[in-house]
């Protein structure tokens, strides 16, 4: 193959791979062969949103710190792929995350495409008004349902943060700007353990109440089950329609897909990932890092649902940032695939 760069070597195999199972590339998979419907499970959404978070908790908790210049290009690659909302960075204390120093670069610098949205993450007032004035015009806050983890992650308790987020969503009310709310520790916590699902279910409300349209529900540490996740699902969708929750699965004991698809059966539509299955919470030790966007659409894919997106682009943006932060995949597709 002489001098051909080692992506396009990648998309030789992936091109095999491509010739017997065409679905895998199909950016609308969401239409099944009439033969193929009653084989589908029940439950399930036509259509799921993939809140791509790659750029942001993918390389958060990055030791090297990634040039913004290579965070920029892999954002640019992703906004091609078919993603609608792609999460860039956080406007968080640079002492605290050195990786996001660069958050008004990065925000400046991106391109924006039509029909994809670029959320970011902000924790108070003060990263609210950095993140307007570099340009944001959606954000997310982000609590937990267990004090110490909010203690660790953000500096104060959980009913401090919350009057940060009153205030940080009230100002975004007036410019009109639409807030997320992650809630971390959704199924358990590195310093406390089991969560109730009782604690996720009032957290989550109180967010929802204060004007979050969609809540992220957080295995901040990837220890769920499909059976955690419908206790505390059945808790939490009691006050908050499943229209306005995702979930936010990471991979530590290897259940994030199973877990992803309880939700989907539970009537939630809308999934967060990291290409190459990056991440994890600098402030939750241990944690490995979400369910790779990669292997998510495959599953989503095979079901027959539709997500937009394209898989083999989404493989090849996790090649670049692999390669940019040298590092091996964690997504079984990509493995799989990379390997034909
Ligand atoms: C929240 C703070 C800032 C509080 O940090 P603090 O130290 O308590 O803040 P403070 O209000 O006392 O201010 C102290 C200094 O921080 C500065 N400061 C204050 N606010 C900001 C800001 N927004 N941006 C930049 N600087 C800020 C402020 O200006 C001051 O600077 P100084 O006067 O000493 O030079 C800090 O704890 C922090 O940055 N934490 C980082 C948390 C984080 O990013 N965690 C990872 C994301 S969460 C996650 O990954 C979980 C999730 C979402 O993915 C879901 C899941 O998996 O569960």
């Amino acid at each position: 193959m002489g001098n051909m760069p080692s992506a396009v070597k990648h998309c030789l195999s992936y091109q095999q791979l491509l010739r017997e199972h065409l679905w895998i590339g199909d950016s609308v998979a969401g239409a099944l062969h009439p033969t193929q419907e009653s084989s589908q499970l029940s439950g399930l959404p036509g259509y799921v949103k993939i809140v791509e978070v790659g750029p942001r908790d993918g390389l958060q908790n990055e030791k090297i710190i990634v040039p913004t210049d290579i965070k920029i290009e892999f954002i640019n690659k992703l906004s091609q792929t078919g993603l609608s909302v792609i999460e860039v960075t956080s406007f968080v204390s640079s002492r605290w995350v050195p990786q996001m120093a660069d958050h008004t670069e990065v925000m400046k610098g991106i391109h924006r495409y039509p029909g994809v949205r670029y959320p970011v993450l902000t924790p108070n007032l003060q990263g609210f008004h950095r993140a307007v004035a570099a340009g944001a015009t959606e954000i997310s806050v982000f609590g937990a349902a267990s004090e110490s983890f909010s203690k660790k992650n953000i500096n104060c308790s959980i009913e401090e943060s919350m009057e940060k987020f009153e205030e940080v969503i009230k100002s975004a009310r007036h410019m009109g700007i639409p807030v997320r709310g992650y809630v971390s520790c959704a199924l358990g916590c590195p310093y406390e353990g089991n969560i109730k699902p009782q604690k996720v279910t009032e957290v989550s409300k109180r967010l929802y109440s204060m004007g979050c349209y969609e809540i992220s529900l957080g295995d901040t540490i990837g220890v769920g089950t499909p059976g955690s996740m419908k206790r505390m699902l059945e808790s939490v969708m009691k006050e908050i329609p499943p229209g306005a929750l995702a979930v936010h699965c990471h991979d530590t004991y290897g259940q994030a897909l199973a877990n992803i698809l309880t939700a989907l059966q539970m009537g939630i539509n809308v999934v967060d990932s990291a290409v190459s299955g990056l991440g994890g919470c600098p402030y939750a030790k241990g944690a490995s890092g979400n369910v790779a966007t990669e292997d998510l659409i495959y599953m989503l894919n095979g079901l027959g649902l539709n997500t937009g997106v394209n898989l083999y682009k989404v493989m090849e943006a996790g090649d670049f940032i692999c390669r940019a932060v040298n590092k091996t995949t964690n997504s079984k597709v990509a493995q799989a695939s990379f390997s034909v």
